[in-house]
C-alpha cells in the first residue's frame, strides 16, 4: 500500500513526552508516518494510544518534543490544516432525529472538495440505511456512519481511535477492505490505534508497539515476527526439578551445552520459535511487573526460572 519517497513524513516526532501532572505517560516518542502508509498505534489499555493521537490531531498540548502534521504543528493548525485532516468523531450524537443520507449531505457542504453522499454511503456499506434515522442505526452502523463523515472532506490523513471496537466479525473484515481502499487507490494516510494484534497485523503496514509510554518496536508485521522468531526460547527441567527457561538467538548450540553438561537425558527439552503475539504478550506482562521489555528480547537472555 505504501511507497516510502523521500518526501517528508505526513507525521514526524521526535521525542514526544505528556505528563498529566506529575505523572508521566509518554516518555519520548518518535515517530515517521508516510503518504498512504497505514500506521497501527498497538499497545494495551492506559499504553498512551489515545493521547499521542489527540496530540497529533492538535486536540491536546504536549509537555515536550516536536511534532509535525502535514507541515504543521499540530498546537498551531489552522482552519486549512484541519480540513485535511479526517478525524472519526461520534459526530451523530448532535444529529440523532436525522436521515443518514441527509447528516452526510449536510457534512458534505463543510467541505471545497466533499465526496458524493451516495457513492460514500456505497463505500461503507450503508446504502441499505440511507434513509433510516440516525439514532435507529446498530452500533456498528453507527461507527460506519463516523468513518463516512470523518472521510466526506476526502481528508489526505485520517485518525481512526480503536475503529472497530464493537463491529462483529463481517462488518470488521468490511472496514479493514475500506481502510485498506483508502490507502491504496487514494494515498490516503491512515493512523490507527488498536489493542488488537490480529487487527494491527492485517491492517497495517507498519506496527508501533506502545507499551507503557514507549515504543518498544517498529516494523512491518513481517519485520516484527521476523524479529521476535530470531530469539528461540529453549525448556528444560533441571536436575533439581526446577523448570529452566532461556532465550538465545542461537538454540542449537544452548542444547548442545546442555547435553555436553549433563549426566544424563535433558528431561522435558523444548525449543520454540516465539510468535509475535507471544512477544507482544511478553512485552505487556512485563511492563504489567514495571520491567519493560521489546521485541528483540535482549534482557531475557540469561537462564531463569520459567
Ligand atoms: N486527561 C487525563 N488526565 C490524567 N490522566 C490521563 C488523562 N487521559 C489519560 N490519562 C492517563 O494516561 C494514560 C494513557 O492513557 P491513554 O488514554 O492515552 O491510553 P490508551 O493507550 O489510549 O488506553 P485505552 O486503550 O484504554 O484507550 C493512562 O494511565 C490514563 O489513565
Amino acid at each position: 500500500m505504501t511507497s516510502h519517497t523521500t518526501a517528508r513524513p505526513v507525521i514526524q516526532a521526535r521525542g514526544l513526552t505528556m505528563s498529566y501532572g506529575d505523572v508521566d505517560v509518554l516518555h519520548g516518542i518518535d515517530l515517521d508516518i508516510h503518504r498512504g502508509e497505514v500506521f497501527a498505534l498497538l499497545g494495551p489499555n492506559g499504553a498512551g494510544k489515545t493521547t499521542t493521537v489527540e496530540i497529533l490531531e492538535g486536540f491536546r498540548r504536549r509537555s515536550a518534543g516536536e511534532v509535525s502534521v502535514l507541515g504543521a504543528d499540530p498546537e498551531r493548525g489552522d482552519d486549512a490544516w484541519r480540513g485535511r485532516i479526517g478525524l472519526v468523531l461520534q459526530s451523530w450524537r448532535d444529529h440523532r432525529r436525522w436521515r443518514v443520507a441527509e447528516l452526510l449531505t449536510h457534512f458534505a457542504t463543510y467541505y471545497p472538495d466533499p465526496r458524493d453522499p451516495a457513492e460514500l454511503l456505497a463505500l461503507v456499506g450503508l446504502t441499505g440505511q440511507a434513509g433510516r434515522q440516525v439514532d435507529r442505526l446498530s452500533g456498528g452502523q453507527r461507527r460506519r456512519l463516523d468513518v463516512a463523515l470523518g472521510i466526506v472532506g476526502r481528508p489526505e490523513l485520517l485518525f481512526l481511535d480503536e475503529p472497530t471496537t464493537g463491529f462483529d466479525p463481517e462488518a470488521r473484515h468490511e472496514f479493514h477492505v475500506l481502510v485498506g481502499r483508502l490507502a491504496r487507490d487514494e494515498g490516503v494516510t491512515v493512523l490507527l490505534t488498536t489493542h488488537d494484534l490480529v487487527e494491527a497485523e492485517r491492517l497495517a503496514d507498519r506496527i508501533a508497539m506502545l507499551v507503557g509510554g514507549r515504543i518498544r518496536a517498529c516494523g512491518t508485521p513481517a519485520e516484527l515476527a521476523r524479529r521476535a522468531a530470531a530469539q528461540a526460547e529453549v525448556r528444560w527441567t533441571a536436575d533439581d526439578g526446577t523448570p529452566r527457561r532461556e532465550r538465545t538467538a542461537d538454540p542449537s548450540r544452548l542444547v548442545w551445552e546442555l547435553h555436553r553438561d549433563a549426566t544424563g537425558p535433558i528431561a522435558d527439552l523444548e525449543v520454540r520459535r516465539p510468535t509475535l503475539e507471544d512477544t507482544y504478550l511478553h512485552m505487556v506482562h512485563r511492563e504489567d511487573g514495571g520491567t519493560g521489555g521489546d521485541v528483540d528480547g535482549d534482557g531475557d537472555r540469561e537462564a531463569q526460572a520459567a
